[in-house]
């Protein structure tokens, strides 16, 4: 008689140990790779250099891509070896990591998204308590919101970048979408709906037509939210994919925000510097004189070296009222002529240049 396997099929029986020979060989590479990965730590370690180095890590990932035919999707490819890399920093010295917290807010999943789940994260208060954290050298990184694509700059973190000597080593963008979670099995159950005012502004139209006339709740964040929704009888969050599993409620509704466009930039900052790696991004933020035609001046030699401004942002300045600080993101790297020749010019014409960092461009969804 024919083995079978629980299914009653037989002919997946050859095909089922061609999966498990091929999981032992991907098990016996990725432990052969980690070992390598112990090696580089210790000659680093020796050298005083740090574990991580995002050039390398982006040029692991670009390499990949270019190899891959398929038909592993490249999403897919990229969450796997987000792992593995994260996995190969780890076995080095496990990387500590400060975010935006509490847990499982946005800002949470794009340092997950972007360092991997085998990483330490810690939430804390305040997007000032992150910058301090990396500045005091507490923790080598963290994490921090800087823009979204409907509510625009957030402030505090441009405004920190004055009085703080961090550095910006990586960017991460985003989606952001809202989920219904509540512990209720159904929507009819629900009574009070809690999230942070912005969440329930993006939700509008789904909550006029799905939820109409029911108490809407403001929370300071949608994980708090969440929380709340565990407690209250007849209550439900507007919050993250990531509290359903946090907070382990029933996800009523996903996708709830009445735009498809709304995605929200973050910064990975740290003290060290990142090296090019072909696809960078340059921030700087000056100060001009009180003279006419001073920031066109300063623009200027952006378009003549042929750089692309990828953003331009004005802020008031701490120290002067009425004065107005800017933040300028520029494609290339520090080290790129055309980047360093305009950085030059620029430092002849303001007041003050300070160059926040060059790192690499993050995957747009
Ligand atoms: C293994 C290394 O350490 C870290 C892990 C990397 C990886 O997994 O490929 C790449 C760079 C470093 O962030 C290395 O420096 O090569």
């Amino acid at each position: 008689m024919k083995p079978s396997n629980k299914n009653g099929l037989p002919e997946l029986e050859p095909l089922r140990q061609a999966i498990n020979e091929t999981d032992q060989k991907i098990l016996a590479l990725v432990n052969e790779r980690l070992d390598i990965a112990r090696k580089i730590g210790a000659i680093k370690q020796g050298k005083g250099l740090p574990v991580v180095d995002f050039s390398r890590e982006r040029a692991v990932l670009n390499k990949l891509q270019e190899l891959n035919e398929g038909p592993m999707p490249d999403e897919t490819l990229l969450l796997l070896y987000t792992e593995i890399i994260a996995a190969s920093r780890r076995i080095q010295q496990p990387l500590e990591v400060g975010y935006l917290g509490p847990k499982a807010t946005f800002t949470h999943m794009a340092a997950m998204k972007h360092f991997g789940r085998s990483t330490n994260f810690t939430p804390l208060a305040t997007i000032s308590d992150v910058f301090e954290e990396v500045d005091k050298r507490r923790r080598p990184f963290g994490v921090v919101p800087v823009e979204n694509s409907m509510e625009g700059a957030v402030n505090l973190t441009l405004d920190l970048f004055q009085e703080s000597d961090v550095r910006i080593c990586g960017e991460i963008y985003l989606p952001i979408r809202h989920d219904l979670l509540s512990a209720e099995d159904s929507l009819d159950q629900i009574m009070v709906v809690f999230s942070h005012p912005q969440a329930i502004a993006q939700c509008r139209k789904w909550l006029g037509k799905n939820l109409p006339g029911i108490l809407q709740n403001q929370c300071s964040s949608t994980s708090e939210a969440a929380r709340m929704a565990v407690n209250t009888p007849g209550g439900a969050a507007i919050a993250s994919s990531e509290a359903a599993i946090t907070y382990e409620l029933n996800t009523l509704a996903d996708n709830i925000q009445d735009s498809t466009t709304n995605i929200t930039r973050f910064l990975v900052i740290g003290r060290d510097k990142v090296q090019p790696t072909g696809r960078d991004k340059t921030s700087l933020l000056f100060a001009i004189p009180h003279i006419p035609g001073a920031l066109h001046s300063v623009l200027q030699p952006i378009s003549e070296e042929g750089l692309n401004m990828v953003k331009l942002e004005s802020r008031p300045s701490k120290s002067a009222s009425w004065h107005y600080l800017f933040f300028v993101d520029l494609e290339g790297h520090m080290k790129d002529e055309p980047v360093k020749k305009v950085v030059d010019k620029m430092r002849t014409l303001c007041s003050f240049v300070k160059w926040l960092g060059s790192y690499p461009v993050g995957d747009r969804p």
